[in-house]
């Protein structure tokens, strides 16, 4: 499913550049569900932005779902994202003017008729529990809701992958579980493919797989010697 090969990633500051990953090899299976941990700055966002194709790595290969993402340009890596790559972060992202139904709508594939969408919008919605909530705007939801409702939003497009950066970092310690627990449980239903940034080892743990980022990445590793 991802395939990373010699993959590394500088940023330039302050006339500096400074190495952010360098992977030497890296492989994860269709289906599988894991959490992705390490310090804060050691470039765990950096690695989903590389693999939903937000970023060009500067070197090395980057396959998803069969797809050659470091021979892409940027429009064609637009392409692969709608497509493939559900989204999740940790503050929502949701439009503030827009219903949490209308928020999905926004990214139902334009090639879906109006009875095949609705039909969608309801089992998802029912599915994350907001049957009743659909039409209320984000502020009128608690922050669970409007995570799940993001939820929806990320599943919609029927992706194979979905990157969840610190998904449950802004919600209360009970709210978290359970919307990682659902995620979790979406995930293995579909066989989606999951990585999920967490600083939380209680939730990380709910994982059936945690990698450490400084297990993947020299830069770290050597840093931490
Ligand atoms: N566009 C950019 N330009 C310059 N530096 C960047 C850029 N994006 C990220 N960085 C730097 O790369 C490093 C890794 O950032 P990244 O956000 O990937 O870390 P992280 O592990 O996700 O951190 P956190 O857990 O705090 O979110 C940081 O030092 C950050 O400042």
């Amino acid at each position: 499913m991802i395939q990373l090969e010699a993959v590394s990633k500088s940023f330039a500051m302050h006339g500096k550049t400074l190495p952010i990953l360098q992977i030497p090899s890296w492989r994860v299976e269709s289906g599988e569900r894991i959490a992705l941990i390490g310090p804060s700055g050691s470039g765990k966002s950096t690695l989903l932005h590389v693999l939903s194709g937000v970023i060009q790595p500067d070197l090395g290969e980057v396959w998803v779902d069969g797809e050659p993402l470091h021979q892409y340009k940027e429009a064609k890596r637009d392409q692969y994202r709608a497509k493939k790559v559900g989204y999740i972060f940790q503050d929502f992202h949701l439009i503030s003017s827009l219903t949490a139904r209308q928020n999905v709508e926004l990214i139902v594939p334009s090639a879906w008729s109006k009875r095949q969408t609705a039909e969608q919008l309801d089992y998802w919605f029912e599915r994350v529990g907001l049957q009743d909530r659909m039409h209320h705007l984000p502020a009128q939801l608690s922050r669970g809701q409007q995570q799940r409702a993001a939820i929806v939003r990320a599943l919609i497009a029927k992706p194979k992958l979905i990157l969840a950066d610190e998904p449950t970092g802004s919600l209360d310690w009970e709210t978290a579980r359970d919307v990682m627990s659902l995620l979790l449980e979406i995930c293995a239903a579909e066989q989606l493919t999951l990585l999920t940034v967490t600083h939380d080892l209680h939730l990380a743990d709910m994982y059936p797989a945690r990698i450490h980022i400084q297990d993947l990445n020299e830069i770290v590793r050597r840093e931490a010697v």
